[in-house]
């Protein structure tokens, strides 16, 4: 499949993706990256419905006439406070040297799947792009969403996740090799050790699907853009490069350790949700290992972890603070996203 492929379903100037990345961005990153010429993302999977309608005002009131609205799909377990407990056991030494006290009202942001709610709330806007993380929604939220018109892409980061995305129903796929920086999208097999890398995975993908793959994990300049094109990716989706952006919401501390040298190495940790997702080694990965049997189920985990963080956060340190990223930061600039997607879309004057 060629870039062509995905220019039909998708009608921006080049095939780069800007990757939703909940909690360090929102309209303005997408805004900065459509105008000029690329799909700019809205990540939705930590927002609730007036939020999400708050962002997609603003993007029509900047005559956006494409975007991309990015949701969960996980399914959410019972909050089991049996499973709390024992994970508080863990951190309670963290809570006790920062004098703090667990607090079961605060819940925090929880991450939520897309439902009929959320889709009664943006049904009249019409989302002319969807991709989805963790799976897809069921087949006749699926069918709803594919009623407005919307192209539907959603991440794989295996052979076999593709191969069910573009059964179920996904237009596009996106595959998420194991560099790529926040969640791992795997929905099948929860087994990190069977996490191809991008290039492997596109290599899969395009072997066995029809749709178009999109190349994602560890893009972050145009030599790798043009590679992934010659080597059969329809476009390529770019997260951690961006995540120093002027537009981003990175907070510092972040932005600190992203700015890093190379020996802050990137790890796949569940500590942080209860799902694996890669970010720079901090100290809570340190102490208690990056993946750990006790931190509930995803989105729980967060719940402890998010009170901590605060706390050390308003110290100024990112204990408890997921930093994630990609393997690649060579790419992260301190400049608008607009002028670094023209610079990614020089690969595509590369002869
Ligand atoms: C900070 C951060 C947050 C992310 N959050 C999301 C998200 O909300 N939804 C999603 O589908 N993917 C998310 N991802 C994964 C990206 O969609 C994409 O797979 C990844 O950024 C590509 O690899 P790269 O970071 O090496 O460019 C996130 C990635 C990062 C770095």
């Amino acid at each position: 499949m060629s870039a062509a492929s995905y220019l039909q379903l998708i009608n921006t100037r080049y095939p780069i993706i800007q990757a939703p990345m909940a909690g360090v961005q929102d309209s303005r990153l997408a805004l900065a990256v459509t105008r000029a010429g690329g799909l700019g993302s809205v990540p939705c999977g930590m927002l609730d419905a007036a939020q999400v309608r708050a962002e997609i005002a603003k993007l029509r009131a900047a005559d956006a006439a494409i975007y991309n609205l990015n949701f969960f799909c996980h399914t959410l377990p019972e909050l089991d406070w049996n499973v709390q407990a024992r994970w508080l056991q863990r951190l309670q030494p963290y809570f006790a040297e920062l004098e703090l006290e667990f607090d079961p009202q605060q819940l925090g942001a929880l991450r939520l799947p897309f439902d009929h709610q959320m889709a009664d709330a943006i049904a009249e806007f019409a989302p002319p792009v969807m991709s989805f993380h963790f799976g897809l929604p069921d087949a006749q939220l699926l069918q709803r969403v594919k009623q407005w018109g919307a192209v539907v892409m959603a991440s794989a980061t295996t052979k076999a996740e593709g191969m069910w995305l573009q059964q179920h129903g996904a237009d596009i796929v996106i595959a998420q090799g194991a560099e790529a920086g926040g969640h791992r999208g795997m929905f099948l097999n929860l087994d990190v050790t069977e996490q191809p890398s991008t290039s492997h995975l596109l290599a899969e993908l395009c072997s066995v699907l029809d749709v178009p793959v999109v190349a994602a994990g560890g893009i972050a300049d145009m030599e790798q853009i043009h590679t992934m094109m010659q080597s059969g990716a329809s476009a390529v989706q770019i997260g951690t490069a961006y995540l120093l952006c002027d537009e981003a919401i990175t907070t510092p501390l972040h932005r600190d350790a992203l700015m890093s040298g190379p020996h802050q190495q990137t790890e796949l940790t569940n500590l942080f949700s209860g799902r694996p997702a890669r970010g720079i080694a901090n100290r809570l990965m340190r102490d208690l290992g990056n993946l750990h049997q006790d931190a509930p189920p995803f989105p729980y985990a967060a719940i402890a972890i998010n009170q901590l963080r605060k706390a050390a956060e308003a110290k100024g340190r990112a204990d408890f603070t997921p930093l994630w990223s990609g393997q690649n930061r060579t790419g992260c600039k301190a400049i608008s996203a607009y002028e670094l997607t023209f610079e990614f879309a020089q690969a595509f004057s590369i002869s």
